[in-house]
């Protein structure tokens, strides 16, 4: 995999934003593209869009990602920086792409509604609930980047979706000061 040193200054950070699916990820992410001008990578469009899903994973229901082909295809984008990546799952990206992390949550009854909704019933579903109330995206997140950068926030409905927009944007302000050549 090509490396970029990475202590080139990036023009703007690199967002991770991640949780169990059906938490809220593509909803936050959309508006927050819309409000600050960040580019949304959808990691699960953009490994099918690039041909980066290998054979079908039955017991899960799901594609096996190449991960080293997905990265590889994202590390020029994401050394520029300006990005906002979505992904149900972290450890796999390189820690230095990522300014900041936030892991979203929902409670299993609004997790269960919204993830039915969807379709999904059986395995699928049961897994899915079982990983949020395992918190176990929130503590991959938290053995995979420094804690302090980790923050967890719950958006189960149109208040806290907005309390949580607004928050990202204080940070990303805050980020620009900081960060200001
Ligand atoms: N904060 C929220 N309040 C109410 N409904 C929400 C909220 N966030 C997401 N939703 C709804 O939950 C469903 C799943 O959201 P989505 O953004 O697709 O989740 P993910 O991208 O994490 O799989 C969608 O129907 C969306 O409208």
């Amino acid at each position: 995999m090509t490396q970029i040193p990475p202590n080139i200054k990036r023009e703007a950070p690199n967002i991770l934003v991640t949780g169990t699916p059906g938490v809220g990820k593509s909803t936050l992410c959309t508006k927050l593209a819309e409000l600050t001008g960040l580019q949304w990578l959808e990691i699960s469009k953009i490994a099918k869009d690039y041909n980066c899903l290998e054979e079908y994973d039955e017991q899960y229901q799901c594609p096996v990602l190449d991960e080293d082909k997905l990265l590889d295809g994202l590390e020029e984008v994401m050394c520029k920086g300006g990005n906002i990546v979505d992904y149900h799952s972290n450890e796999f990206f390189p820690e230095r792409w990522f300014d900041v992390v936030f892991v979203l949550r929902a409670d299993n009854t609004t997790l269960y509604d919204r993830l039915t909704t969807r379709g999904y019933t059986g395995k699928k579903l049961e897994d899915n609930i079982q990983c949020e109330i395992f918190q176990t995206i929130l503590e991959e997140a938290k053995s995979s980047y420094k804690e302090n950068i980790v923050h967890e926030l719950y958006s189960r409905t149109p208040e806290e979706l907005q309390d949580n927009i607004n928050r990202i944007c204080t940070w990303l302000q805050l980020w620009f000061q900081d960060n200001q050549s």
